[in-house]
């Protein structure tokens, strides 16, 4: 029977940065589920997308205060997961892919050496048998030269083809549950749907779940399936990404008429509004 429960239940996290005086609450009391479905967080800047995504993997400064109702994955309590046991889940049971992956991969390792040591790692495999294994992960995100690529160093690939290769790390590893905080922002429009292409091959073919955070709405409406709008540090509404049109809030409503459209050009696109109310409890 299939799982039904979902991956991730967070309810009421709030994340709270020390200051010179005090603490400041950057998330102040978001709640939602992934179960194995494509979640986006989109907001703007500065409203803690980044922030809730860091907290799920417990990867903040040693001051910060976490605290939550819930927040649980796999029906582990992340919160009381002791320091020893996060590292076991981060990177295996749930992976982060992050704008650059120049700063995800280890800059000293060539691209195959990486790969090969994650066959190694969670497969038990042969260094031989890792290096097959290696290229066929390449193959799979769609990289042509499979054995060219395996002898690079991470600063000499582009952003695109990094990306492919955090994904192909990935696909061994088989987390239940990616993280992935503006994994194209920093890509040509071209690469960038062939970045998402394979994310969702990745996704959607292993059953996974993915907490896609983007401040791209157009992106997050077409790739998701659902969407949580965060405005100053709140999930102020959530929607199946097909529903969006029928948004409530007015923040989102205002994000929707930012966009510039194609199909129905605007002489002045709105100046998106903005309440001190949206961010009150
Ligand atoms: N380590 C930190 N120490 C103190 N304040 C922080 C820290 N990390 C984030 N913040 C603050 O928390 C708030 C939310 O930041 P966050 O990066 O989560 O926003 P975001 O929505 O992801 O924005 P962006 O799209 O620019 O990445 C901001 O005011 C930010 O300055």
């Amino acid at each position: 029977m299939r799982d039904t429960q979902p991956l991730l239940s967070v309810r009421n996290l709030t994340v709270a940065f020390p200051s010179l005086k005090d603490l400041v609450p950057a998330v102040r009391n978001v709640s939602f589920d992934v179960g194995r479905e494509k979640v986006g967080i989109i907001g703007e800047s500065g409203s803690g997308k980044s922030t809730t995504g860091r907290a799920i993997m417990r990867l903040h400064p040693g001051k910060t205060q976490i605290t939550a109702d819930r927040m649980q994955f796999q029906g582990l309590d992340l919160l009381s997961q002791s320091e020893r046991q996060m590292r076991a889940i981060r990177g295996h049971r749930i992976a982060m892919i992050l704008q650059d992956p120049k700063y995800s991969l280890n800059p000293v390792m060539t691209v195959g050496e990486q790969i090969a040591e994650t066959a190694i790692l969670h497969e038990n495999l042969s260094r031989r048998e890792a290096r097959l294994r290696t290229i066929e992960m390449l193959e799979k995100v769609h990289i042509r030269d499979p054995e060219r690529v395996m002898g690079l160093y991470p600063h000499e690939v582009s952003g695109g083809m990094g990306q492919r290769i955090m994904i192909s790390m990935m696909l061994i590893a088989k987390p239940a549950l990616i993280i992935a905080d503006e994994p194209t922002s920093a890509l040509d429009v071209s690469v960038r749907q062939q970045v998402l292409t394979i994310l969702d091959e990745l996704v959607t073919g292993n059953d996974m779940g993915l907490l896609f955070i983007s401040h791209d709405l157009n992106l997050v409406r077409s790739f998701c399936d659902r969407v949580l709008i965060m405005y100053a540090g709140r999930v102020v509404e959530e929607l199946r990404a097909s529903e969006l049109d029928q948004a409530r809030h007015p923040y989102t409503q205002g994000l929707l008429e930012a966009l510039p459209s194609l199909t129905d050009p605007k002489d002045r696109l709105a100046v998106l509004r903005r309440d001190p109310a949206w961010a009150e409890v």
